[in-house]
């Protein structure tokens, strides 16, 4: 029997609902709202429908958001001049830049400047190592879309073998340290998993997959999982978004791997819009720092 499609656009608007209900109460006890500051520069398309997405989401659960929007050629001085100014703002709580940047712009040397109270994206590198230190500040979004995934759809972790296929600072890496973590925000059966990473360089890496009861594609190669390297009954997470000529797909070859897997999210409608949502949950949380 075809394994179960975990439907991460449901679970996402469920927690929209929840999320609105706590900017409501912010507001009521404090006056001003959370806000969000988008900053995107160029004119990758992607990108583009990405932040319209989250604004539209602020729009939703009662955020607000102020676009920034930037030539492609932009330098990194600007962005620079930009970020600086944004973190002096105290109208503003959150800070999402957009990736990725033009090529003429270092990525770190941007996320390094955005403000570690209002880098909702959890990008600084010195709320990465409260992550890893297991006393995170924020989640970060898709890594913790993920989780909401599992926890939500009554999926434990804990003591089970986890693979994560990629490396990536957005979601291998800190998937990965989630999954290992002794404990977690989230809740108990989202932690003490036994984490394998796999990567490009992986020797016989088919033969690691075969042992993950959860399986975690973010690869960014399309339908790079074959149903040949998933065990019967594994649960599979495919955070990738791949465009291609016959259209959107993930990093999992999803009709296959579905008929062998007891669990599958889809792309689209999978952790994509978690990662949205788990933005204006960090929006409110940092409003929520800076008040004190
Ligand atoms: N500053 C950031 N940049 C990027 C991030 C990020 O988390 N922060 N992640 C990705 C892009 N991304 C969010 O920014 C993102 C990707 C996909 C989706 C999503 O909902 N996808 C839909 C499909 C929509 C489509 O592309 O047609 C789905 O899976 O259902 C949301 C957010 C890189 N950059």
């Amino acid at each position: 029997m075809a394994g179960t499609v975990l439907d991460g656009k449901a679970i996402a608007s469920q927690i929209e609902i929840e999320l609105a209900e706590e900017v409501a109460d912010f507001i009521q006890n404090n006056g001003d709202g959370p806000t969000l500051a988008a900053v995107l520069v160029g004119d990758d398309p992607a990108s583009a429908v990405y932040v319209r997405n989250k604004r539209l989401a602020c729009d939703r659960v009662g955020i607000e958001s102020k676009m920034h929007r930037l030539p492609a050629e932009t330098g990194e001085e600007e962005l620079l001049e930009l970020i600086a100014k944004l973190n002096a703002d105290e109208d503003i709580n959150g800070i999402l830049v957009q990736l990725p940047l033009p090529p003429q712009i270092r990525s770190a040397k941007i996320l390094d400047a955005v403000h570690p109270l209002k880098d909702v994206d959890c990008f600084h590198p010195e709320n990465v190592g409260l992550l890893v230190q297991g006393r995170p500040r924020f989640l970060p979004c898709t890594p913790h879309g993920v989780l909401q995934i599992l926890d939500r759809s009554g999926i434990s972790v804990a003591g089970k073998q986890c693979v994560v296929v990629g490396r990536s600072d957005i979601v291998g890496k800190p998937v990965a340290t989630l999954l290992a973590a002794k404990d977690s925000p989230v809740g108990p059966n989202c932690c003490n998993g036994t984490v394998t990473v796999c990567h490009s360089r992986t020797s016989d890496l088919a033969a690691i997959t075969r042992t993950a009861d959860v399986l975690v594609a973010a690869i960014g190669i399309p339908k790079f999982i074959k149903a040949d390297m998933v065990k019967p009954g594994a649960v599979v997470i495919d955070v990738g978004i791949n465009r291609t000529e016959t259209g959107l797909c993930g990093d999992v070859d999803y009709e296959a791997v579905r008929e062998i897997a007891s669990a599958i999210t889809p792309v689209p409608r999978g952790v994509g819009p978690l990662t949205v949502v788990m933005l204006m949950l960090n929006t409110l949380t940092a409003a929520r720092l800076q008040l004190t």
